[in-house]
């Protein structure tokens, strides 16, 4: 297990983390997602030894992270750390000797990679003539080739096309499948909902959500009712008791059910208005429980 516990961490008189945990089972990947400024970078750092901690650790199989164990660890600082005038493939055979790679192994990977990555043609060329996209991709070599058994991604996906998104996708699954946890931060949480197994999201300081995203959409269940009657001159369920309407245009109306709301008095409300031809609750999207996790004032863990 990879364990974020109980990390506390200000800045002068910001508090920032305000005692932040999560786990992530070997062999499954993890989303990371908060608001612009959450604190997701700084906890990455913290397991990287880059900033201290005030309170709290990370473990790796039980034991706190060292710089022995660190070095085990793929990591892509947001920052990015890439030599300019380094040419691509020594570049990345360089990160793969700073691991601890021997030389012809080394080459060897870093040689790989960079084709897996789609440099396979750029890899003669100094890094500061890449795109940015492309350097992207050549700091996510680094990252992979020392055959990291722990990969720490900060915002690995930004600024990719769709192209390196799936080829990035598809390497880190890969990754997963050979038992390898993997945490990534990311805003793009299509992405993050169609490839994690789990999912937390940070707030205020805190884990306000975590589970996977069907957990997530569990403890949503039930609330928004999605109602289709055709005929149903607008604002007809702005009366009921206990119901939100989120929206309306041409009879497809969105409703937010709190307490005191019945579904049963919405459906016969429905019926007296003309033909229902759609009633059923709908499964909210990530991005609605992240808006949702991000406002609420209180905690939940799925
Ligand atoms: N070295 C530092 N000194 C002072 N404040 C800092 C430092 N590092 C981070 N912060 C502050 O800590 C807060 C969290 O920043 P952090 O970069 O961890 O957030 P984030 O979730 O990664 O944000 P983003 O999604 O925008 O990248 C911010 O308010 C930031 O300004």
């Amino acid at each position: 297990m990879l364990e974020f516990d109980g990390l506390r961490k200000s800045f002068g008189s910001i508090r920032v983390l305000d005692g932040v945990g999560f786990t992530v089972a070997p062999g499954s990947m993890f989303g990371f997602c908060g608001s612009n400024g959450a604190g997701k970078t700084t906890t990455m750092r913290i397991a990287m030894g880059l900033v201290r901690a005030d309170a709290g650790e990370v473990r790796w199989q039980g034991r706190p992270l060292d710089q022995v164990t660190r070095s085990r660890i793929g990591y892509m600082p947001e920052e990015r750390g890439l030599y300019p005038k380094m040419k691509v493939g020594e570049q990345v055979t360089y990160f793969a000797r700073l691991h601890g790679m021997d030389a012809a192994p080394a080459a060897k990977a870093a040689e790989e990679w960079v084709g897996r990555l789609g440099l396979g043609d750029r890899r003669g060329d100094p890094v500061e003539k890449l795109s940015l996209g492309n350097q992207q991709r050549v700091q996510l070599a680094a990252a992979l080739v020392s055959r990291p058994e722990v990969l720490i991604l900060d915002e690995p996906f930004s600024g990719l096309d769709p192209v390196g998104v799936d080829s990035l996708a598809e390497a880190l699954l890969e990754q997963v499948r050979t038992g390898v946890p993997v945490v990534f931060s990311s805003h793009q949480l299509d992405l993050v909902e169609r490839l994690c197994d789990s999912v937390g999201i940070l707030a205020r300081g805190r884990m306000v959500a975590t589970g996977t995203v069907e957990e997530l959409r569990r403890r949503e269940a039930g609330r928004v009712l999605r109602v289709v009657v055709p005929d149903a001159p607008p604002g007809w369920a702005a009366a009921l008791p206990g119901v939100r309407v989120v929206s309306e245009s041409a009879g497809d109306t969105l409703l937010d059910l709190g307490a005191g709301g019945d579904d049963q008095a919405v459906l016969g409300a429905a019926v007296r208005t003309g033909r229902v031809t759609h009633f059923a609750w709908r499964e909210p999207s990530l991005v609605e429980l992240f808006r949702e996790a991000v406002a609420q004032p209180q905690e939940v863990a799925a």
